[in-house]
């Protein structure tokens, strides 16, 4: 079992434009999509479709349509809050360029992320999950360390807690490394510079680029470090480092959740005994298939490309810089 928690979920809008998109212009769009979105559903969407018992923790208000949108995709636990689910816009074009307009968000009450909490260390002494995802950003109304809270109440809370990965940006994030420890972050290159307070090395290559700066996360601050990389693929610094590039032949369509599909990847690999290798191929696997797809539209078995994922082996993780 693998319980999710969605802070912040969204009922996801996508347009699909049969041109690229012209700023101050009106265009014909080709075809529209609405999905029940938010990480931490995507995640359970993908891990549940690839046959793995999930639990996907959300706040939602009575007669929110989302709740029609999400109906029968993962099983739930919804925790009545007032405020509605954000709507958030993506454009797509031909080319494969995603546009995404992210609105902030309901504001949780104090009470209401208190439920929350609560809701997820029931969800977790109840069902014992191996992992446990917290995913997005944070509603209104919430501090920056509300993931610190939920990862120290569960730690405290729950006997034999689960392990603990977080996809979160900016604050959040950084509030999240420095006083929760993680087992798992997973920043995109840009989300990983702006917590390690960093610009990227620019005279080597990303995948080098984001080793160096992971090297004073992992272990110190953090178990492990998936870091996405888009078209570039993935690297996994745990015990080594891995860098994963990306299947042939993969058309983009939208690029929503691919980052999410990407964890997933991770926590399927990992829920079967995987290697690091293996744990990252299925993530850049996951992800590429999710990327390949419309709207929030997400990898399924089926949906996996073919081709071979070229591993290569970055470094050892914990030799990192020291008299250097
Ligand atoms: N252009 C692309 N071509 C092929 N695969 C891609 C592309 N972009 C993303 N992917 C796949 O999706 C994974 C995650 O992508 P990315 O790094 O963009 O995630 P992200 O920034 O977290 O995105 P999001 O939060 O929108 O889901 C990549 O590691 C790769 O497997
Ligand atoms: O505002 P957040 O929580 O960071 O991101 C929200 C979101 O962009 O994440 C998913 C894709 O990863 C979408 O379903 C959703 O719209």
């Amino acid at each position: 079992m693998i319980v999710t928690l969605t802070a912040n979920p969204s009922l996801d809008r996508t347009v699909e434009l049969t041109a690229a998109l012209a700023v101050g212009e009106v265009q014909q769009a080709a075809a529209a999509r609405e999905d029940a979105g938010g990480k931490g559903i995507n995640v359970a969407r993908v891990l549940a479709a690839a046959g793995d018992d999930v639990l996907a923790v959300l706040p939602l208000a009575e007669g929110d349509p989302y709740a029609a949108a999400a109906e029968g995709l993962v099983p739930l636990v919804a925790v009545p809050v007032s405020g509605r689910v954000r709507a958030n816009l993506t454009i797509t074009d031909p080319e494969g360029t995603t546009t995404k307009l992210n609105l902030p968000g309901a504001t949780l009450s104090a009470a209401e992320q208190e439920a929350l909490i609560d809701a997820v260390v029931a969800a977790c002494a109840e069902h014992h999950p191996s992992w446990l995802a917290l995913c997005g950003s944070l509603p209104q109304g919430t501090s920056p360390s509300f993931y610190v809270d939920v990862i120290r109440a569960v730690r405290t809370r729950v006997d034999a807690p689960p392990l603990i990965a977080v996809d979160t940006s900016g604050d959040a994030l950084t509030e999240t490394v420095a006083h929760g420890y993680p087992d798992l972050i997973k920043p995109n290159e840009l989300e990983l510079a702006e917590l390690v307070g960093q610009t990227l090395p620019a005279d080597v290559p990303i995948e080098q680029a984001v080793n160096v700066l992971a090297r004073d996360l992992v272990p110190h601050k953090v178990g492990a470090a998936l870091i996405t990389l888009g078209g570039d693929g993935a690297v996994l610094v745990r015990d080594d480092v891995w860098h994963a590039s990306i299947p042939p032949g993969v058309q983009v369509r939208s690029t929503v959740g691919a980052g999410d599909s990407s964890l997933a990847g991770f926590l399927h690999a990992f829920s079967r005994g995987g290697s690091e290798q293996e744990l990252l191929v299925s993530a850049v696997r996951h992800g590429s298939a999710t990327a390949s797809l419309p709207g929030t539209q997400l990898a399924t078995p089926d949906d996996l490309p073919g081709g071979t994922v070229a591993v290569t082996h970055l470094s050892a993780a914990h030799t990192s810089q020291k008299g250097t």
